[in-house]
């Protein structure tokens, strides 16, 4: 599914319009489109009153052609302007066409005639919806939002690039989305005010798409199921690649853990699992497959720099590195990890303290010379950035997609509705769910990504399958465990049933 930003948008309308599409026959197909959605909610329904809220934008624009073509179909419609007359030239031509729709004024006259609609269509704020609601807008859609609310394109008072809303946002059950869907749709909290999102063609040419600069898109099973790598009946281990993993502490074995079991369930041929040593027997207990490699420690079991050289040498034997989970952040650790990162010979994934080791001397991340993908979530990516939390959830596709611009990476900013930024694009997921908001979760990501890159799958490709499966484990997971009581290993449980379907998928097709 493809994503794009209000200004992409309006950049896809105007090479729109240069390729022989107007932008009034981009509202004309927004409208019909529109009317063909509520055409078949009314017959689900077995009739119905629609009643058009609309704004003086385009966004109205669009209902006002819905409703024309609903009303010459003999469908009751009536249209209710919350802000007068149309501003624009196109909404306003619209409006014009309108014949003798009921056209409703009054707050008053508005407010009854919410109560008696059977469909209430949502076309005051569209992508150009700036500042906040005042308090009678803001009941009236209260009141719209309490029956069922259909969004045209967004909903009102929704922010279209960052997923913000305003108090008061229209809640709609369905929204319709026209072109494309909008990337502020798929993130929170506007994810939660859509409903099922719809996107209409409205007749964009392709070739337009691809013009668009930082294309964006959705990541689904069918993308991800073509990064399967195949596996020949005469296959061997050395074929699957060899993940080296530095991880854990004697304060956080548990990471080293959950990395590594998901690691090995994505597939990989060879682990090589860099730990302290006095947490290696327990290890090894409970995942004997991998080859261990005892880490020397401080006093309070963090690992050292001195562990530098042996890393090194078995990096040369490796096709990716997991560093990070668990790790720690001390003196010894940073060394350890920008001394990783600057004499890499194959991809890095950097994670958790890997991230935080990295946060004084960032620039050395420009200077590394593989693949490097990073998966903070967004207090690391906070401490990344040097600014707050708050600055990073409120525009998380921005500074995502910064970063890895700027620094040439891909990037992985988690979270519900996780975004896999790279410098020339970015996915957005949306599998997953609130169970896995609990510690640990994010060390069987790490696992999970460095396992297929170790595979040989690139890194942007890994980074979309990993977070997708990830979270389809966690929706797994919650089916059966619920939301409150799953964990994090619940995850990597869930893993085989997931692979499984996707190589009967790859049978089949
Ligand atoms: N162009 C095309 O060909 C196509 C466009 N399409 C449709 O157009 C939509 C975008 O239309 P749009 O740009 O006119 O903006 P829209 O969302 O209707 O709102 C802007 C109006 O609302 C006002 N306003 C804003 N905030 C406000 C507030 N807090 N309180 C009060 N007023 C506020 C704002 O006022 P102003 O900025 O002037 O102050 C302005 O008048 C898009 O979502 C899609 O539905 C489709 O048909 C496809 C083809
Ligand atoms: N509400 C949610 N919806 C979807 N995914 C979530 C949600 N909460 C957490 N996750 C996912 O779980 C993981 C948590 O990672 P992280 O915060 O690094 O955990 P930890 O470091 O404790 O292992 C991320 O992949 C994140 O996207
Ligand atoms: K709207």
């Amino acid at each position: 599914m493809r994503l794009v930003t209000p200004q992409q948008m309006r950049r896809l309308e105007e090479l729109s319009d240069q390729n022989g599409v107007s932008y009034a026959q981009l509202m004309e197909h927004a409208g019909q489109q529109l009317s063909i959605f509520l055409l078949r909610q009314i017959r689900q329904k077995k009739g119905g009153k629609i009643l058009f809220l609309c704004g003086n934008g385009n966004n109205g624009g669009d209902c006002f052609v819905a409703a024309r073509l609903l009303s010459s179909q003999g469908v009751p419609v009536s249209v209710g302007l919350l802000c007068g007359i149309p501003k624009t030239i196109l909404a306003y031509s619209m409006y014009k066409q309108l014949g003798d729709i009921p056209v409703l004024s009054s707050i008053a006259q508005i407010k009854e005639a919410i109560g008696i609609a059977d469909f209430v269509v949502d076309g005051v704020f569209g992508t150009g919806f700036h500042g906040t609601l005042r308090p009678e807008q803001a009941e009236l859609f209260a009141l719209a939002s309490s029956r069922f609310c259909i969004g045209v394109d967004i909903p009102s008072g929704g922010n279209a690039e960052t997923g913000a809303v305003v108090p008061g946002t229209m809640r709609c059950r369905m929204t319709v989305s026209f072109g494309a869907c909008k990337f502020g749709m798929v993130q929170y909290p506007l994810k939660t005010y859509c409903g099922e999102i719809l996107v209409a063609d409205i007749g964009i040419p392709e070739s337009a798409y691809q013009q668009i600069d930082y294309p964006m898109a959705g990541i689904t099973e069918r993308m991800i199921a073509n990064f399967l790598p195949s596996r020949q009946p005469d296959s061997h281990k050395g074929q699957f690649g060899k993940l080296l993993c530095i991880t854990g502490s004697e304060r956080m074995p548990g990471a080293a853990v959950m990395s590594a079991a998901a690691a090995l369930r994505c597939g990989v041929g060879l682990m090589r699992l860099a730990v302290p040593r006095s947490v290696i027997a327990a290890m090894c207990a409970r995942y004997p497959e991998p080859m261990y490699l005892p880490m020397q420690t401080d006093e309070k079991g963090f690992a050292l720099s001195a562990n530098g050289n042996m890393l090194l040498e078995e990096m040369a034997k490796s096709t990716a590195v997991l560093i990070g989970c668990g790790l720690g952040e001390t003196e010894e650790t940073k060394a350890l990890v920008t001394r990783i990162l600057q004499e890499a010979t194959c991809p890095v994934i950097l994670d958790a303290d890997g991230i935080n080791c990295v946060t004084g001397c960032i620039d050395i991340i420009k200077e590394v010379k593989v693949p490097l993908i990073l998966t903070p979530h967004p207090a690391e990516m906070a401490r990344l950035l040097h600014c707050t939390v708050a600055a990073v959830q409120s525009d998380r596709m921005e500074q995502a997609g910064s970063f890895a611009r700027e620094h040439g990476v891909t990037l992985v900013l988690k979270g519900a509705g996780t975004i896999v930024a790279t410098p020339e694009g970015a996915f957005v997921n949306s599998t997953g769910n609130s169970g896995m908001s609990k510690g640990g979760s994010g060390d069987v990501l790490a696992g999970m990504l460095a396992s297929l890159v170790a595979q040989g799958i690139p890194p942007t490709n890994a980074a979309c399958m990993a977070v997708f499966l990830h979270g389809k484990a966690g929706d797994c997971a919650a089916e059966h465990l619920s939301e409150q009581a799953m964990l994090p290993t619940d995850l990597i449980g869930e893993l085989p049933g997931l692979f499984l379907k996707l190589e009967q998928r790859r049978h089949s097709d």
